[in-house]
């Protein structure tokens, strides 16, 4: 099949990609002509596991392609899908005014003579988007022009992107048209995953509950945390006995420093708002996100406490990301970890495997160093903080460690160190919902 993918950031790049993979011949499209040219050029703007040699072999068969044009890409696509930014407004609702004026350069493309469109939203949208993007594709294009708008969510991660969508859990498609389902289901066919028939609003909310639900597990076993802390139970052994109940699961309950990334603090708030503006306040999901808010400001008064004052103090941070596999640092909690901990006049160094350049411009103003090399980013640190579940640092060579470090103290923000190695090599250790290291 014939596809156009417009917006070719993280989503639409990852699934163009996946879907020339599949088979179907694929125009990405993005009005960022210099993000087209760098990919028409065989650059990959973004780190994504997998993902560069799928982009390299696809291009190479002619399945894959890159325009800045919609209209010429539309007139020889069956579906197009729309993977454009959906971002926070300040009061929490989302700005729509990307999808927006999408459905105006589509309506603007479309002709009569190119035949039935099926036109789907992959962004994550408030529910009933769909029904404004029908509105004003009919209210922009000509008479007679045919056209379906079908939601169809984006559940993949970042990080494990290619593998989510060649093998997701499920394909959600939201359709109020038969014909429409079925030309998406013929997209979906060499996919082997449960599909599940919606309408369009059903669809759209469906992102919306999943994402807050996944969101409210990582709050709940925080604040399950903190009682851990108080108490002396450790809560990786209450997050695997709660988690071997399979109605509850033990994925998402990692405690940690809370969500960051591009998704899950908007979306939670998308979906608060969406909720008050519809008069049901989902006052659940507001504390949902106020532990989210408060998880690293309980972390640093924690390093507070230990080292009394923080100024001038040398604090290493290991991991800039918001997730391991990825140099995404949109909403990344390590960086507002970096920002308070420089707002308290300590001399920050830090490091990350894949995301020190699209840190750096963050970072650089306010005097965070920036340091290739973990261990020398570590040397002469006063503590080191994990602030991202990197497995480089996971697997890291503790005796070196020692060896480097003015204190042997490690504030785990992200529980991937194993406290018995710790107390072996002679580290102070302190992590999330965990009983204390104390100094050897
Ligand atoms: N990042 C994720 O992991 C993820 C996963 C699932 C769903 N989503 C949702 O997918 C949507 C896109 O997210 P993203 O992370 O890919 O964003 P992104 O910022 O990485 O990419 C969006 C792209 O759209 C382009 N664009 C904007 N306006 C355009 C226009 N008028 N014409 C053509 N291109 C245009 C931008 O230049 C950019 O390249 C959002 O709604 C997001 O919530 C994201
Ligand atoms: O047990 C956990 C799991 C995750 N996290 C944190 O939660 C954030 C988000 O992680 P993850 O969900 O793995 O990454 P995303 O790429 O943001 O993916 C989420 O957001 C996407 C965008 O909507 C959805 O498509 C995915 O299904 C959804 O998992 C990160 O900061 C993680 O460190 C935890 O703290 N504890």
């Amino acid at each position: 099949m014939n596809l156009t993918i417009i917006g070719s950031g993280y989503v639409g790049l990852t699934t163009g990609t996946c879907f020339a993979e599949m088979g179907h011949h694929v125009i990405c499209v993005d009005n960022n002509t210099e993000k087209i040219r760098t990919l028409q050029s065989g650059a990959i703007p973004i780190y994504e596991p997998k993902l560069e040699e799928l982009v390299k072999k696809n291009v190479a068969v002619g399945r894959l392609e890159f325009s800045p044009s919609i209209a010429a890409s539309i007139a020889e696509s069956e579906v197009i899908f729309i993977a454009v930014p959906t971002p926070p407004n300040t009061d929490g609702s989302v700005d729509l005014t990307y999808i927006e004026k999408v459905a105006r350069e589509i309506a603007q493309a479309l002709q009569p003579e190119m035949g039935y469109k099926v036109i789907v939203d992959k962004s994550t949208v408030p529910v009933k988007t769909g029904e404004k993007v029908s509105q004003t594709i009919k209210h922009y294009a000509g008479p007679n022009v045919q056209f379906d708008i079908v939601s169809n969510p984006e559940f993949l991660r970042e990080g494990c992107a290619v593998d989510d969508l060649l093998h997701p859990d499920r394909i959600v498609i939201g359709a109020n048209s038969e014909q429409a389902m079925n030309v998406i289901k013929r997209v979906y066919q060499p996919i082997h995953a449960p599909i599940l028939e919606t309408d369009v609003n059903s669809a759209e909310l469906i992102k919306h509950a999943a994402n807050s639900f996944l969101a409210l597990k990582i709050s709940y076993i925080n604040a399950v945390a903190k009682v851990c802390e108080k108490t002396g139970a450790d809560v990786e052994l209450v997050a695997e006995g709660i988690g071997m109940d399979k109605r509850i699961s033990r994925h998402f309950l990692n405690a940690g420093l809370g969500y960051g990334g591009s998704c899950f603090p908007k979306d939670v708030k998308a979906f608060i708002n969406i909720s008050r503006t519809l008069g049901i306040p989902f006052t659940l999901l507001e504390e949902v996100e106020h532990i989210n808010d408060t998880q690293h400001i309980h972390f640093l008064d924690r390093i507070r406490d230990r080292l009394w004052v923080l100024k001038d103090k040398k604090i290493a941070v290991w991991g800039l990301a918001f997730k391991q596999n990825t140099d995404d640092v949109r909403e990344s909690i390590a960086l507002k970890l970096c920002e308070k901990l420089c707002g308290e006049g300590a001399i920050v160094t830090a490091t990350d495997p894949k995301a020190m350049h699209t840190a750096a411009p963050i970072l650089n103003p306010m005097g965070v160093k920036l340091v290739e090399d973990m261990y020398e980013c570590a040397r002469d640190a006063e503590v080191l903080v994990i602030a991202t579940e990197w497995s480089e640092y996971a697997n890291a060579d503790l005796q070196k460690l020692a060896g480097v470090m003015r204190n042997r103290i490690i504030f785990d923000g992200r529980n991937i160190l194993s406290p018995a190695n710790l107390r072996a090599v002679g580290f102070e250790y302190h992590s999330v919902g965990r009983p204390s290291v104390e100094e050897a």
